[in-house]
């Protein structure tokens, strides 16, 4: 979902699909031979996270690693900042992350507080929703799109025979005030996206750490126990975050493993026994 097509007024029969600014895939359930696409042209990732016990840093990072490796602005929407004592300090958590990121703090109910959201939704632009259970994303969905009842906000696509029918409620109209605004996408593909085939996403996400890599003398240095380490050296220095490394380290070893595992599924010939 999430393709712009080129559509003839006269005969409204599209011409082309426009080339896509940004796609989310994942291997397909069930052949995971094949990529099944999740959203098109999404231009903004809100990172939904609650201020309550979901707030977890290492999860923050898994998903900025996917905005940077689509190319979408990733934003972080903190959600409940009613419920928090000291959301401040959560916004500060995030921001350092990674340098220049958007944080937002709203009460996803409270359509005065969400406003501040507004800048992303206007007219042409795509906005995506991931996040856990329970933050608030269809609260916000509901609040964005002016509408009480989610249900009457369904995306309506011709089904090829002229006629409108509605079909799944995964796309959503966005409100700016009484102006009619972009579109938003809430769909559950977008919670089970991998950690595969992210490793420029991840090098840029933890260039604080890879930028130190680069200096370890061996270019194959695991970080372990290697002589000439830069990384164990920052780390000594006080100028690594251990934790972080660790988060790092992990992401990519995670990343490396899946996409192995994507680029052997690929290489293995389907149905070469039928074919003999
Ligand atoms: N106090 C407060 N409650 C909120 C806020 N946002 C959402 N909630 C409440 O949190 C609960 C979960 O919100 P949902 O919007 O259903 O969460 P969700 O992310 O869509 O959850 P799933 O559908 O399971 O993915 C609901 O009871 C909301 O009313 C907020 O900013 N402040
Ligand atoms: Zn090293």
């Amino acid at each position: 979902m999430g393709d712009w097509l080129l559509v003839d007024p006269n005969s409204r029969t599209i011409v082309r699909i426009l080339d896509r600014t940004s796609l989310f895939k994942r291997p397909a359930p069930g052949d995971e031979r094949r990529v099944q696409l999740i959203a098109a042209n999404v231009d903004t990732l809100f990172i939904v996270t609650a201020c309550k016990q979901d707030f977890n840093v290492a999860r923050l990072e898994r998903y900025l690693v996917l905005a940077r490796e689509v190319g979408v602005r990733p934003v972080v929407v903190l959600t409940k900042a009613d419920l928090a004592p000291e959301p401040e300090l959560l916004v500060d958590a995030a921001r350092a992350l990674q340098s220049g990121l958007r944080v937002e703090l709203v009460d996803g109910r409270d359509p005065a507080s969400v406003a501040r959201l507004v800048d992303y939704c206007g007219v042409g632009q795509t906005v995506a929703l991931v996040g856990s259970s329970g933050v608030g994303k269809s609260t916000l969905v509901k609040t964005l799109t002016g509408s009480s009842d989610i249900a009457t906000q369904a995306v309506r696509e011709d089904d090829g025979k002229g006629r409108h029918t509605t079909t799944v409620r995964e796309m959503y109209r966005l409100a700016s005030g009484a102006q009619k605004g972009g579109w938003l996408v809430d769909t559950p593909g977008m919670r089970e996206l991998q950690m595969s085939e992210v490793s420029s996403g991840v090098t840029e996400v933890f260039d604080d750490v890879t930028n130190v890599a680069l200096e370890c003398r061996f270019s194959n240095c695991t970080h372990v126990a290697e002589p000439g380490c830069a990384i164990n050296a920052a780390m000594a220095a006080g100028e690594l975050d251990p934790a972080r490394v660790a988060r790092w380290r992990k992401l990519a070893q995670e990343d490396a493993a899946n996409s192995g595992a994507a680029a052997a599924r690929r290489s293995r010939p389907g149905n070469a026994a039928s074919r003999r």
